[in-house]
């Protein structure tokens, strides 16, 4: 049932100030509904009229009853007639003006429903009409389309069709027109080159093209302004007295007196000139300028990143190792610093971290060891108070064999200062180890794998240890060792930290931790061991990273894996009685080598990680002594491992990677000593032959041929090649 407005309020009694939402909104009444409603309306009030008339007839009955001088109907029988006669008229006027009315709203609905069916017709067509033009845009746009894609295919054809008359036919390419440079706009002189005197008044200028060798060397820009002042001032006299001459004019006084004073001047300036390009070498410490450390520096290939640099040292005079110590370099005979020693040591007596980075052989090791033996000098001596709380500086190093290599270096000076010297590697006895350490000593030198192990055990402690050294830091991660160094790292107090700001001065008194990074080749994966450990670290580079000495000569020679040993037994043939260190990829193929070897008589011993530390200590000892003169070994010997005097290097198998190829002929061409290596290529290392032709192209050593045409070493492994293989670059295999 349809509810009105007076339903839903009906019995509610509106509170004052409060709107009836129904009140509020309109309600929507069909048109029959407000019909029915007028029709009640008016009949209502038609009812109600009616009511009245009778009430007045009723009233005007009773008055006349009431009044006694009224004379009833026969006074005014008329009068009453009259009434109700007029009343009557009255009642059927009224129900024609209903009946009439009734009849208009008749007319009016049918013609509503006319309008409405009039008006549903039109908006019929309206929509009739929209829909045609909707389908006729379509058809538009789809015709629209089916042009453009067989105007495209069309294009296709014509391209597909000029591409296979191009192919067969040759192109006719439009000629690229020349353009002469007008007349006009070139310059011309209206004098003739003969007349241009200006060339014969300065002879840096008489023969532009010539060649001068180390011309502006040492001069800022390139520059000698000393003896282009002389020059100048000596053509201009020249030129002066000629035209004197000409013209017959004698020199006047005061010109003779401006002229001294002007020689003068420029005497004076010669001086200071003379006095400033004294080099550095002939100045004392004080006396250098800027420009004289930049020359050193670039003497030195001496590179730095970081801020506030200490100056690099000169000599060992300007150190600041202390005495003592500096004794001790004395005896062990090392006259001057190498670079890298000038670099380190004075960044290390300032308790900076340090990753170095020089080339194999270059004396990093003494460049750890000398600041890190400083530092430990300016603390209490080991007794049995501060013995218990552990070593003041750690060594970690990858191998045993580059660890007590480093022992020994630390020993040959630490034994002058009376420092205890302790190395804890694998292969040994730990209990022993740890009845060492419980001994007290200043320096432990090991391996991460051991050390963390005695740690464990509680054989020892780090809980005075401020100094860290990573030696072959890179090797270290290489081998998998990161959570063993981790773990040492972590054992280290912290406390004592440097502060994270870099501005932050560090206060010279209080002891920091420092930690030295070092090693010839440092791949980006150690930044972040180093990130995470060094503190505003100074990263001091010798030369190129990663670069081979230029003391050692490269060969690169591309064979099959038969040609191999023939090619090696001649070598070790010319090699005489120096010795020489062959390289192979795994443990057995060192073994195999070696039994090769031995059999065609040569003195060969092997070091590889299959033998126990005893034999590999036995074998390193022999080569070193020389009772062997051919050492075959694998990576193990790779790195670090300091052996004097090893003539040649020979790569029976080329290493997977660049820089174990530059660790390796490393172990040549050592402190200054010129060494040759060789390395034997097939086809079956050509993941390497990218880095290894960039290396002999650095070194300036030869690249042979085939190495140099094969594609591999073109790009870069994984990278792509700029142009397809051509015939010519394939490399046969027979
Ligand atoms: N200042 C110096 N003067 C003379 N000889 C030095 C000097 N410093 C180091 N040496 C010698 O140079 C040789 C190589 O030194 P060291 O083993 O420290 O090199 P390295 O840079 O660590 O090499 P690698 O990268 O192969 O480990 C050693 O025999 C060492 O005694």
């Amino acid at each position: 049932m349809k509810r009105t407005i007076d339903d839903t309020t009906e019995g509610y009694k509106k509170p004052p100030g409060i709107t009836v939402a129904g009140e509020a909104k309109p309600v929507f009444v069909t048109k029959a509904e407000r019909e029915r409603l007028a029709l009640e309306r008016r009949q209502a009030a038609a009812a109600d009229t009616k009511k009245q008339a009778l009430e007045q007839l009723q009233s005007l009955q009773d008055g006349r009853k009431g009044n006694s001088s009224f004379k009833p109907s026969s006074e005014f029988p008329s009068t009453d007639n009259t009434t109700l006669r007029r009343d009557r008229d009255r009642d059927s006027r009224d129900r024609d003006r209903d009946r009439g009315r009734e009849r208009e709203r008749e007319r009016e609905r049918d013609r509503d429903k006319r309008d409405r069916r009039e008006r549903e017709r039109e908006r019929e067509i309206d929509r009739d009409r929209r829909d045609r033009r909707e389908r006729e845009r379509e058809e538009e746009a789809k015709g629209r389309e089916r042009a453009r894609i067989e105007k495209q295919i069309e294009r296709e054809k014509e391209k597909e069709l000029d591409a296979i008359k191009e192919q067969y036919l040759g192109s006719k390419k439009p000629k690229k027109r020349v353009i002469k440079p007008s007349e006009k706009f070139r310059f011309s002189f209206d004098w003739e080159n003969t007349e241009d005197t200006s060339r014969d008044m300065n002879s840096l200028y008489q023969n532009p093209l010539e060649a001068r060798l180390l011309f502006g060397r040492g001069f800022r820009a390139g520059i000698d302004r000393r003896e282009q002042k002389k020059l100048a001032a000596k053509n201009e006299k020249e030129t002066h007295d000629e035209l004197r001459k000409k013209e017959g004019v004698e020199e006047l006084p005061e010109e003779v007196a401006a002229r001294h004073l002007k020689e003068k001047a420029a005497d004076l300036y010669d001086g200071f000139d003379m006095r400033v390009d004294r080099h550095w070498s002939d100045k004392k410490l004080e006396e250098m300028t800027e420009r004289d450390w930049r020359i050193f520096r670039e003497d030195f290939n001496i590179s730095y990143k970081g801020s506030r640099l200490p100056r690099p040292m000169r000599n060992w005079s300007e150190s600041g190792i202390g005495t003592e110590l500096m004794k001790a370099v004395e005896k062990v005979g090392y006259k001057s610093p190498s670079p890298i020693q000038m670099a380190a040591i004075p960044l290390g007596l300032q308790q900076r971290d340090v990753i170095g980075i020089a080339e194999t052989g270059s004396g990093k090791t003494a460049a750890f060891v000398l600041p890190m033996l400083t530092y430990i000098t300016r603390l209490p001596p080991m007794n049995e108070e501060n013995e218990a709380e552990g070593p003041y500086a750690v060594v970690m190093a990858p191998t045993r064999e580059l660890a007590q290599q480093i022992e020994d270096e630390t020993v040959k000076f630490a034994h002058y200062l009376g420092i205890k010297v302790v190395s804890i590697v694998g292969g040994q006895s730990i209990e022993e180890q740890g009845f060492k350490l419980r001994q007290g000593c200043e320096v432990v030198i090991a391996t991460p794998g051991r050390l963390l192990d005695c740690l464990e055990r509680r054989y020892a402690v780090l809980n005075q240890c401020n100094y860290v050294v990573l030696d072959e830091a890179d090797r270290m991660i290489d081998m998998g060792f990161e959570p063993q160094v981790v773990g040492v790292l972590d054992a280290m107090p912290s406390s004592n930290l440097k502060p994270e700001n870099e501005d932050e001065e560090l206060d010279e008194k209080k002891i920091y931790r420092t930690t030295y990074m070092f090693s010839a080749t440092m791949p980006l994966a150690i930044e972040r061991l180093a990130r995470k450990y060094l503190r505003n670290p100074v990263v001091v580079t010798i030369g190129t990273a990663g670069k081979a000495t230029d003391l050692i000569s490269q060969h690169v020679v591309m064979l099959k894996a038969s040609e191999k040993l023939p090619r090696l037994q001649k070598l070790l043939n010319d090699l005489g009685d120096k010795t020489a260190i062959v390289f192979c990829n795994t443990k057995k193929s060192a073994d195999d080598r070696a039994k090769d070897l031995d059999k065609f008589g040569y003195s060969v011993t092997t070091l590889h990680g299959g033998k126990s530390q005893e034999q590999r200590e036995i074998s390193l000892e022999g080569f070193r002594s020389k009772r062997f003169n051919v050492l075959v070994a694998t990576d193990v010997a790779g790195r670090g491992i300091d052996i004097p005097d090893v003539a040649h290097v020979i790569n029976y198998e080329m290493p997977a990677r660049i820089d174990m190829y530059t660790h390796r002929i490393g172990r040549t061409g050592r402190a200054g000593k010129t060494g040759v290596a060789t390395t034997f290529l097939t086809l079956q290392d050509t993941e390497v032959f990218y880095d290894l032709k960039q290396m002999l192209v650095q070194s300036n050593c030869p690249v042979p041929p085939e190495l140099s045409r094969h594609e591999a070493s073109k790009f870069k492994p994984g990278g792509i090649p700029d142009r397809p293989p051509r015939r010519n670059d394939t490399v046969f295999i027979n």
